[in-house]
């Protein structure tokens, strides 16, 4: 019996963000090992802000992502290996790196307003044999009508499941189910619809059923929520609230809770927390990844962090803008 939705677990991408980008090999052929065991059907592995993402500005990861996504590939016996990418960030040739590595899902994320700069990305994508998803990310700042335009820009371009992603974790409740409703009256048989929920307002998971019932057939979600800002969707949690719905995601609940505590905790720097911060990314709007810059910022500039923040989502930063946030920090300490 297939499952009623697919999960794709992002720990070994968005838990990069709350890693610093320094996992190894080891830790993801481990993590990918109790994951594929517990039924997980996709995994997604990448430097946290996609292919390409190594560098100075979005941070420098340990490990090149393609070893860790052949690690990846070479571990899992039934689960897909996935990566992100960000026109952009990534290039043409780190999609044939990542496929040549046997990775076979290919997920490209744009702000919600500019699909039009994925086109290229997912025809390549699928000339390569490639199953393709799309990311409308920041989907808190745009309309249910706005965002199903874009997720038909892609859909049009060649991408199979179209994801409302809420990076800043600022959905509340119908906001998710309006917008994956739009999506799905505009996609119908064209594209799937897809969720991708952050914690900073603790609601990922209920954020998830509404999306399920609402039409989505794909949900994201980390293992002990490891991911950017309060994390991820967890996905144990959210498997055992499925289990008592009656919508089956394939994957063994004891199974995920024991891979979640026994492999992936000891993976991760620290538990993503709800802490100030968070919070105040999901009330404010801000972009879960620019958490970990916040914090380097406030101690390089002995300012607040939290004070940054707040200022990121006055002036409505969008991913990519991560260097505004110095401009931000300089100003908090010279005191304007
Ligand atoms: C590059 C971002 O981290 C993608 C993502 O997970 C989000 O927007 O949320
Ligand atoms: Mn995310």
């Amino acid at each position: 019996m297939p499952a009623d939705i697919r999960i794709t677990d992002s720990s070994l991408r968005d838990g990069s963000h709350a890693k610093r980008h320094q996992f190894t090999v080891d830790e993801v052929a481990s993590v990918v090992a109790a994951l594929d065991a517990a039924g997980v059907p996709v995994i997604e592995v990448t430097h946290g802000d996609g292919l390409g993402g190594s560098s100075f500005t979005y941070g420098l990861s340990r490990t090149p992502e393609q070893e860790l996504i052949t690690a990846a590939v070479r571990t899992a016996t039934n689960a897909k290996i996935a990566f992100l990418m960000l026109p952009g960030i990534g290039l043409f040739d780190d999609i044939r790196a990542a496929a040549g590595n046997g990775a076979t899902v290919c997920r490209i994320a744009s702000h919600c307003t500019e699909a039009d700069i994925t086109e290229q990305h997912f025809g390549l994508a699928r000339k390569l044999g490639l199953e393709t998803v799309g990311f409308l990310m920041m989907a808190h700042s745009q309309p249910p009508e706005a965002l199903a335009a874009q997720a038909r820009i892609m859909a049009d371009a060649g991408c199979q499941c179209v994801y409302v992603v809420d990076s800043a974790g600022a959905l509340v409740l119908d906001q998710v189910g309006d917008r994956v409703a739009a999506l799905v009256a505009e996609l119908g048989a064209d594209a799937q619809v897809g969720f991708h929920g952050h914690e900073n307002l603790g609601l990922g998971v209920a954020n998830s059923v509404l999306a399920v019932r609402a039409g989505a057939k794909q949900i994201d979600g980390s293992t002990r929520r490891f991911g950017a800002g309060a994390g991820n969707t967890p996905v144990e949690a959210f498997v055992g609230v499925c289990d008592k719905l009656g919508i089956s995601t394939g994957i063994d609940f004891f199974a995920i809770v024991d891979a979640a505590e026994d492999v992936v905790r000891p993976a991760m720097p620290d538990e993503c927390k709800l802490d100030r911060m968070a919070l105040i990314m999901g009330y404010a709007g801000v972009y879960s990844s620019f958490l970990g810059h916040a914090f380097t910022l406030a101690k390089r500039y002995d300012v607040s962090g939290a004070e940054i923040l707040v200022r990121a989502g006055e002036r409505r930063l969008v991913g990519g803008q991560e260097d505004q946030l110095i401009d931000i920090a300089v100003e908090l300490s010279s005191g304007q």
